[in-house]
């Protein structure tokens, strides 16, 4: 960490110490503790440390061992499963799939130095980065690890499909470190007719930062992860300020040493970035105690080819027309950069603690998890998993019950006092208390009030916290399935309660079908309730299949996801909850935001950037004039 003990605001030189318990001493003190550049989890060299065409860190992975007929386990020492044999799990892949364990696809290598097509960026370009003191790369590698997020497209891509043409990737990739270099970057992309894509953790899942096909214009890659400075921590007004490529366990890291929050955790916290948050209107699992990102964010700057938005002041809430940082959230680096943000933070919980409910069924859940949201009393984080999951779940456990199997514990109960309880119907809620100790007992004991009313019972702390560590893990199953012929992907949505329970039956269905259609002999899907409000709930699909005997399993997979979300709207579903809209989901927008709403955004668009330098492509389908791209 290097601490810029330098700068100390005016603002904060000049407050009234004498009035303020809070005193100036102190707030210097703070100050000056707080003016840090963080030590970021992702370095200039990301593909060190993750994955380039897959998910997560390099040495944590699922891997066939060749014992017996093959059996599954987790490398690396970073999550609970880590170094454990999993024989349940690989049992149920062999079940589920019917995969041949000994037949593998081999992920292509990077390729050599001279594969890399010619960057298009222009001397002039270079030059004139170099002079601003901006880190810069032309390397293939640096380019072609940010060339893309986390669809399944992307995967398979980098994997499968770079022995045949390598997908278009960035020309250049640059490194600012404050507003000023992005400042720069952005004129100079405006004045050479480029494109930049900003890239913050890379963790997309709606095609939103991958480099469009078809753009004839130099691509900058505007990789945010050195933009990792905290200016301050407002410990009287509970605020932090900072830039906007902190990477989301740095930035708990860095808060927390110091006995304070954000709390926003999205699975993908441990890669994903602040901006990034704030492009996509990001969810985190612990939303119900301290909000969603939109709840979250108090002030935002962005720089623009038409210059800086952002509004004045820090006030808790403003009655001044509409709020602009409304235009901002959900962006989707179509707009401009976000590089610097404020956002709320909470001092830490005094007290963490999981927990898990059992339901006879899944209606049972939904209806229980509905009533807890209407009496406003839900947890830091409330999830719901359906059958298929509780019992995937359960594989991810090593031979002799390390863990105290979710199973076990019902057994137990069911031979003493719960009768009815079917292994294969019942599903299963995981929670997560945060709070004083008083108020977690509180609100514990009128949660386990309100399942007995709907036949649930606890099931145990234990289970609930492996609940929450297979968050984690579940990412990394994708990768495997891939070489043993298995496609997966995850989707979601959100829709008001009276809907949900037909959502989530009819979308398992249309898939079932649409797998039959396109000829899929297996397939898995299974479903979540991730999130819930007063008015409805986020559920969240995961859905993965054996592409044995299909040509283009990629685009099965999309023509199948496809048919889901038009059952999904059809269901009063929303196009998304967290993920965004990206390419993916761009040929429905106009659909949901009506005809006046896209052309609304297309204004904005054009006020903003009317040449199109953020032509990343998301959102819209086309790039009318002026949006086209100007050579
Ligand atoms: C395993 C996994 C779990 C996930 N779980 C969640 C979850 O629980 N909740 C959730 O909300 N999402 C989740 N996501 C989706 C993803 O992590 C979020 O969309 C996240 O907010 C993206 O952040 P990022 O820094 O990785 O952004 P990137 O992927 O780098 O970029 C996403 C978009 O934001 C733009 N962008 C990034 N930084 C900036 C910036 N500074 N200024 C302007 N535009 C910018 C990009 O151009 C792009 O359009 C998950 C994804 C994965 C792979």
């Amino acid at each position: 960490m290097v601490r810029d003990n330098s700068k100390i605001p005016k603002w904060l030189a000049e407050e009234d110490a004498k009035e303020d318990p809070y005193s100036l001493e102190q707030k210097l003190m703070d100050y000056a503790m707080c003016k840090t550049k963080l030590n970021g989890i992702i370095p200039k060299n990301r593909n060190e440390v993750i994955k380039w065409n897959g998910w997560g860190y390099n040495d944590s992975k699922f891997i066939i061992k060749p014992v017996g007929d093959g059996l599954v386990a987790f490398t690396g020492n970073r999550y609970p499963i880590g170094d454990l044999d999993l024989p349940h799990f690989t049992q149920w892949v062999k079940d589920i799939f019917e995969v041949d364990i000994n037949h593998k696809n081999h992920p292509a290598p990077l390729p050599p130095p001279e594969a890399y097509p010619k960057s298009l960026a222009s001397q002039e370009f270079l030059e004139a980065v170099d002079k601003a003191g901006i880190s810069k790369s032309l390397d293939g590698v640096d380019r072609l690890v940010r060339c893309h997020g986390q669809t399944l497209h992307d995967i398979y891509t980098l994997r499968f499909n770079l022995k045949k043409s390598i997908p278009r990737i960035p020309d250049v990739v640059v490194w600012p470190e404050t507003t000023e270099h992005v400042v720069t970057l952005v004129a100079l992309a405006e004045r050479m007719t480029m494109v930049i894509i900003p890239y913050g953790g890379g963790t997309s899942v709606s095609g939103a930062v991958t480099c469009p096909d078809n753009e004839p214009r130099p691509i900058i890659s505007l990789d945010t992860t050195q933009m990792n400075q905290i200016f301050y921590v407002d410990k009287k007004n509970l605020l932090i300020s900072c830039q906007c490529g902190i990477v989301g366990q740095d930035l708990e890291r860095f808060l927390q040493s110091k006995g304070f929050t954000v709390g926003h955790e999205p699975d993908s916290y441990e890669f994903s970035t602040v901006g990034g948050w704030v492009a996509t209107r990001a969810s985190g699992m612990k939303k119900n105690v301290y909000g969603n990102i939109e709840d979250l964010l108090v002030s935002a700057t962005m720089v623009t080819p038409s210059g800086i938005l952002h509004k004045k002041g820090l006030h808790p809430r403003q009655s001044v027309g509409p709020d602009f940082n409304h235009v901002i959230l959900g962006s989707e680096g179509t707009l401009g950069v976000v590089t610097e943000v404020v956002l709320k933070i909470r001092p830490v919980a005094e007290v963490r603690k999981y927990g898990s409910v059992v339901f006879p069924t899944f209606t049972d859940g939904v209806n229980c998890m509905r009533e807890i949201a209407k009496q406003r009393c839900q947890p830091a984080s409330i999830r719901l998993m359906d059958n298929e999951q509780f019992r995937f779940g359960q594989t991810l456990k090593p031979a002799g019950g390390f863990f105290n199997a979710i199973v076990e514990t019902i057994k137990k109960a069911y031979l003493t006092n719960v009768k009815g309880f079917d292994l294969e119907r019942i599903c299963v809620a995981t929670l997560l208390f945060e709070g004083s100790k008083k108020s977690v007992e509180q609100q514990e004991a009128r949660i386990n009030n309100i399942v007995k009313d709907f036949g649930g019972m606890p099931a145990g702390e234990k289970n609930g916290e492996r609940g929450y560590m297979l968050t984690f893990v579940i990412a990394y199953i994708r990768d495997i399935g891939l070489e043993f012929n298995v496609v997966a992907e995850s989707f979601e949505t959100s829709v008001p309660w009276k809907h949900t329970l037909n959502l989530c039956r009819n979308v398992k269905y249309v898939i079932g079908k649409e797998c039959a259609r396109h000829k899929v002999k297996r397939h898995f899907i299974s479903h979540r309730v991730t999130q819930t409000y007063d008015s409805g709930c986020c559920v969240y699909f995961y859905f993965a299949f054996n592409w044995q005997g299909l040509d283009d399993p990629v685009g099965t997979y999309e023509a199948i996801e496809a048919a889901a979300r038009e059952e999904i709207l059809a269901n009063q579903g929303s196009l998304s909850h967290h993920h965004g809209v990206g390419k993916l989901r761009a040929r429905w927008y106009k659909s949901q935001v009506s005809e006046l709403g896209e052309n609304l955004y297309r204004q904005a668009k054009r006020a903003l950037d009317p040449n199109n330098v953020f032509g990343v492509g998301n959102l819209l389908t086309d790039e009318e004039p002026p949006l086209k791209a100007k050579l």
